[in-house]
């Protein structure tokens, strides 16, 4: 029997082998395997249970056809696969001759469309191209790309965006690379430039500038006498590709977050070092791609390995494990770097250090990759209200600043991290990051202070205004013109909606001055005081931004994190900004003309034809099979996790700025100066391998915890509610990765209270009652003492928490056959380490800051309400019965019901 499908035939010249399920074939429980052959297009019915493909095969891609209509549509659609529109869509992209633009990299993330200048080197212009960029200033921050005062920020201006593979080409020249493997340069080129295109420009932290900035760190570890006399050239390039592949597709989301939205990732890595997994494969996808991996077949093998095991090292719930065994070699002086088995954890260690190493860098640099880190954060939870899914704790912007997110995260994390390296290396360079590790510390803590300070100011203003107020209305009298010599401010708008254009960690108590005005009524209120029951979401754009200017004049100070304009502002307000202008838009405060501040490009008007995944579980657990040869029942539990995926992040109107335009111009280095760094080392040979320990604090410094949920909350089959479906859609509309923020607070609302009434009706994302055993047992770090906290149904049961943000990290579950309890939610990791800076966690009972308050704004109060759910009652349905697929389709895009997930790589070499 053979059978042509739509969908394979037109992407046939574009992938070798497709694997398709025929989604509407149900009951006979039977998938269709095409296999293409490349010289003969014949599309061949080959069998139900196609495990002979392997699922690491780079140009392998699994599609399944949903077909979800009601029966009767069932059966008129049957007889074929795709609707006409995507046939159309997918032809005309396969005809065209280009590839699907989401082929590459699994998180299907808006691709780059620009053509940089240096990006094709195929044609003649190719050389003169690669000497350009190495003239200048690129030539003169190479020229001091050993050095520790690093800005990657200002190497990404002076190549105009292409930091990355100007970087590591030159570094594999630098290190001899090139010659030693006797590589091509154009395909290093490609290599870097393959890997560059993998980073998703739009993240604010976890972008190509990162990768760049790992690098050299890396670059800066390898150059240490103690580590750099021992390495074997196999080893330096493995620990180069690996640090600048290391966060390679990310989407800009942490594990917990792709747990609770059921990604497809966690799924095919079993909800374990998604993130990481995926980096390492998708590196390994970019050496097949560039050839490069042909001109090193010998030691392949070898390089992919310590590749994949030194980017496993930085899933950052790992931590707990490495500074244990750092420290128990540094203890028992073992670190013999004659042994390749010590020097390749050496380069793990290093590896990790250089990813978080941005809190070590000069304080202008460090704090531009806190802001922008932070700033990743707050827009998954920004994604986490849209979805209605709980907001973890430090991504929620309303709840959090950046100096209390940096001294937690220095405290806990770096520190002791660095503590053991600075014990192991003890050399100028590590004296020297320790340095500034030390000063920027003071920094935030100090400005953590400031707000503290600030907040109970405004906190004691607060009540006296109340009291004022509260008499005022007992008698009746019309409402005062001054309290405390402050004009009064009206009495019904929520102070909340400031926060959004605050990033900075304004306290909603603090002193704004809102009311209906539109901009021009603004000067006057900076001698208002705001009420935490004013409406804030009435203001107007402008007002929002002119309350931020106001603040930080009378409010916040010199603030040195808001104070730097292009800075401070166009990364942290940069999406403050267009979600106050967007917000603002909706609520009808009359600055909706502020969208237009958004540069727009037609690549926004084009509609990109972007694949949403959804699969039912019987059809997730085949899949699952396929992909990893096995048929476990866990496995096949892991695989209903499949049931909805999405393209993520929640596609948006937007418009990409590179990173490059609030990089720092200004902070190139002058060719003639030296990097300013006093610190800096002076020189690589210069430098002494002392062996002597000191100053190391033991690896329990910030240590902590363990947290185990045992994870019994079942998961039913989710099947998407249309009306969700629909939502989706309209979300997959839109562009990616704008600032969540950017939608409407109205808009917000009426997602999020429709999202909140169809989750009432459904599965495991709702809150787990705490009298089930459901719960998770944490242990504060140094005293020993466990918190249970009920655990919602969507928190992986497996999770670790902080008793505020950070002070706790899992280091696993306490059970080892944890992955065999059946009853235990597909969805949910079983390994259960998450830990907490990349995994900001999922608060199932958020701690309150303080006590109740009952002028609390009433959307906060809203908030807190939409989180408890239900934990059953409802089906879990992905896509309801209940609408015709006729009008889900009218609602969608045309590519939406085709179900896209590729493992590796597509496409031909
Ligand atoms: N300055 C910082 N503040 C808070 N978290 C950080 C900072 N730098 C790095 N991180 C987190 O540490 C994680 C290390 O691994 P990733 O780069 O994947 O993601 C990083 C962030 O989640
Ligand atoms: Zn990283």
């Amino acid at each position: 029997m053979q059978q042509q499908c739509g969908f394979c035939a037109a992407v046939s010249d574009m992938f070798r082998r497709i694997m398709c399920f025929n989604g509407s074939r149900r009951g006979s429980d039977q998938s269709y395997y095409h296999e293409l052959d490349n010289d003969d297009p014949q599309i061949a019915l080959v069998t139900a249970d196609p495990t002979n493909v392997s699922p690491h095969s780079p140009d392998v891609i699994y599609i399944r056809l949903r077909d979800d209509s009601p029966t009767d549509d069932r059966c008129r659609r049957r007889s074929r696969l795709l609707s006409e529109g995507e046939v159309v869509l997918l032809e005309s992209v396969a005809h065209s001759g280009k590839r699907l633009p989401n082929g590459r990299f699994l998180t299907m993330h808006k691709r780059r469309r620009k053509k940089l200048t240096t990006r094709s080197l195929s044609n003649e212009n190719a050389p003169a191209l690669l000497d350009d960029i190495h003239h200048g200033q690129v030539q003169c921050v190479l020229k001091h790309v050993w050095k520790w005062p690093f800005n990657a920020f200002a190497l990404d201006t002076a190549t105009g965006g292409r930091s990355l593979p100007v970087l590591c080409v030159h570094l594999f020249h630098w290190y001899g690379l090139m010659e030693h493997f006797k590589l091509d340069v154009v395909q290093v080129w490609k290599l870097f430039s393959l890997i560059e295109e993998g980073y998703h420009s739009t993240n604010p932290y976890h972008n190509a500038i990162h990768a760049t900035d790992v690098t050299q760190a890396m670059h800066c570890f390898l150059q240490e006498d103690k580590i750099k006399n021992f390495l074997t050239p196999l080893e330096i390039m493995a620990s180069l590709i690996a640090a600048v592949a290391h966060d390679l597709d990310h989407p800009g989301v942490n594990q917990p977050f792709l747990i609770a939205t059921s990604n497809h990732l966690a799924t095919l890595y079993e909800n374990t070092s998604v993130l990481e997994n995926h980096h390492w494969r998708s590196a390994v996808g970019c050496l097949l791609e560039s050839h490069v991996a042909e001109k090193l077949s010998p030691i392949r093998q070898d390089l992919e390995s310590q590749i994949s095991s030194l980017i496993l090292a930085t899933d950052i719930t790992r931590q707990p494990e490495f500074l244990k065994k750092f420290n128990d070699y540094l203890e028992n002086d073992e670190l013999d770097m004659k042994d390749p088995e010590l020097r390749h954890f050496i380069l793990q260690i290093a590896l990790k250090c250089a990813d978080i190493s941005n809190p070590c860098r000069p304080w202008d640099v460090s704090r531009k990759w806190s802001l922008k880190v932070c700033d990743e954060f707050f827009r998954q939870g920004d994604y986490e209200r849209q979805l209605g899914l709980p907001v973890t704790d430090i991504c929620d912007r309303y709840n959090n600043t950046v100096p209390k997110i940096q001294t937690v995260f220095f405290k806990f994390m770096v520190l002791p991290l660095f503590n053991l390296w600075h014990k192991f290396l003890d050399t100028k360079l590590s004296h020297s990051m320790m340095e500034n590790l030390t000063k920027n510390q003071q920094q935030w803590e100090e400005l953590r202070q400031r707000e503290n300070y600030e907040e109970q100011l405004t906190d004691v203003s607060e009540a006296s205004d109340r009291a004022v107020v509260a008499a005022d209305a007992d008698d009746m009298q019309p409402e005062p013109e001054l309290v405390d010599g402050l004009p009064n401010r009206r009495g019904s708008l929520p102070a909340v909606m400031l926060e959004t254009v605050d990033k900075m960690g304004r306290r909603h108590s603090v002193p704004l001055n809102l009311s209906r005005a539109t901009a021009t009524q603004v000067p006057s209120m900076d001698t208002k005081l705001r009420r935490d029951s004013l409406g804030a979401t009435m203001l107007p754009p402008s007002t929002l931004l002119v309350q931020v200017e106001n603040r930080r004049r009378f409010t916040l100070g010199q603030i040195p994190y808001l104070e730097e304009e292009e800075e401070g502002l166009s990364l942290s307000l940069g999406s403050s900004r267009s979600s106050g202008l967007q917000r603002s838009s909706d609520g009808g405060g009359g600055g909706g003309s502020h969208k237009d501040d958004r540069p727009v490009s037609a690549e926004n008007l084009i509609p990109e034809p972007s694949i949403a995944t959804i699969t039912n579980p019987a059809e997730a657990s085949r899949l699952c099979n396929v992909i990893h040869g096995v048929t476990s029942p866990v496995l096949q539990q892991a695989a209903r996790s499949l049931t909805r995926q999405q393209t993520f992040p929640p596609i948006q109107p937007y418009v990409r700025a590179r990173y490059l335009s609030t990089g720092g111009g200004s902070d190139l280095v002058p060719c003639s100066s030296s990097s300013g760094g006093t610190s800096a080392v002076s020189t690589a040979s210069s430098r002494t391998g002392s062996t002597s320990s000191e100053g190391g604090g033991g690896a329990g410094d910030g240590g902590c915890v363990v947290l185990v949920g045992n994870g019994n909350g079942t998961k039913r089959d989710s099947v998407l509610d249309a009306d969700r479906a629909y939502k989706l859609a309209r979300f997959s509309k839109e562009k990616e990765n704008v600032d969540p923020a950017s939608r409407t607070n109205a808009e917000i609302r009426r997602n999020s209270n429709h999202v909140n009434q169809i989750l009432t009706k459904r599965r495991g994302s709702a809150p787990v009652s705490g009298g089930n055993g459901d719960s998770t047992v944490f242990i504060m770090p140094g005293k020993g003492h466990e918190a249970t906290i009920p655990r919602r149904g969507s928190v992986p049961s497996d999770f670790s928490k902080q008793s505020t943000f950070f002070k706790m990290v899992a280091i696993g579950p306490l059970s080892t056959n944890g992955r065999k309890q059946g009853a235990r939610r597909s969805s949910l990791p079983y390994d259960s380490n998450i830990g907490l800076l990349s995994s900001p966690l999922v608060s199932p009972s958020r701690p309150e800051r303080r006590g109740s308050d009952s002028s609390r704004p009433s959307s906060r109060r809203r908030r807190r309400k939409s989180m408890k759910r239900r934990s059953s009652g409802g089906s879990d349905v992905l896509l309801s019965t209940g609408q015709s697929m006729d009008s889900f389709l009218a609602h969608r895009r045309g590519s939406l019901p085709v179900e896209i997930l590729a493992t590796s790589f597509s496409g031909p070499h």
